[in-house]
């Protein structure tokens, strides 16, 4: 699998969209990331518009909605409350695909024993998060203009997100807590409880 930088967050209570490392820094490896059901690859962001291996990965996993999202303050309504929502810890009940074409950003997501990982996505990085792992996402810094003005002292950002879904997009959020929630249920069976099993013997 390509690599990725991920990490183990800090708990401090500083700007959601710096950082966060721990010092030392803990970081997370792409199996680490696989085992909790994480996927990634490294793409070429600037030819993905004829891309075999985009088209081989969305024929394989069934993905045949696709569209673009401009996270940018003059391209989304309500920006900054689209933006509180996504940082807002959730699941859904379907995988989450984000390929990002430009810009950069964080995609938080809790391992098996609930600690924050923070893994940085940046242009060329598709990734899926399956369905039912507990998630939020927040722009980086390396992107934003600072706007001073009498009335906003606002932290805006840029980011443009390719969407993949299986059949009609379903984008709803279901915010924490969720543990009965069939697809929290169901990750947990995969992900979290099968590793922790003893084996049986034979
Ligand atoms: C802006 S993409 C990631 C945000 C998110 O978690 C979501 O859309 O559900
Ligand atoms: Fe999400």
């Amino acid at each position: 699998m390509a690599i990725i930088e991920a990490w183990f967050m800090d708990d401090s209570r500083e700007d959601p969209q710096l950082p966060h490392h721990p010092n030392p820094c803990e970081f997370v490896s792409p199996d680490h990331l696989a085992d909790l059901g994480v996927l990634h690859w490294k793409l070429n962001p600037d030819k993905y518009e004829e891309d075999e291996e985009l088209e081989n990965i969305r024929a394989t996993r069934g993905y045949n909605y696709m569209d673009l999202l401009d996270l940018c303050p003059e391209k989304v309504e309500n920006y900054e409350q689209k933006l509180k929502n996504f940082y807002t810890e959730h699941i859904h009940a379907d995988e989450e695909i984000r390929y990002c074409l430009e810009g950069s950003g964080y995609f938080d997501i809790r391992d098996k024993d609930d600690r924050w990982i923070r893994i940085w996505i940046k242009a060329g990085d598709l990734i899926i998060l399956p369905a039912g792992i507990y998630h939020r996402f927040t722009l980086d810094t390396s992107n934003y203009v600072k706007m001073l003005s009498k009335v906003v002292d606002m932290v805006i950002g840029c980011m443009q997100l390719m969407r993949l879904f299986v059949g009609e997009p379903v984008w709803t959020a279901f915010n924490r807590p969720q543990e009965d929630h069939p697809a929290r249920q169901n990750y947990m069976i995969n992900f979290v409880q099968k590793t922790r099993m003893p084996l049986e013997a034979h």
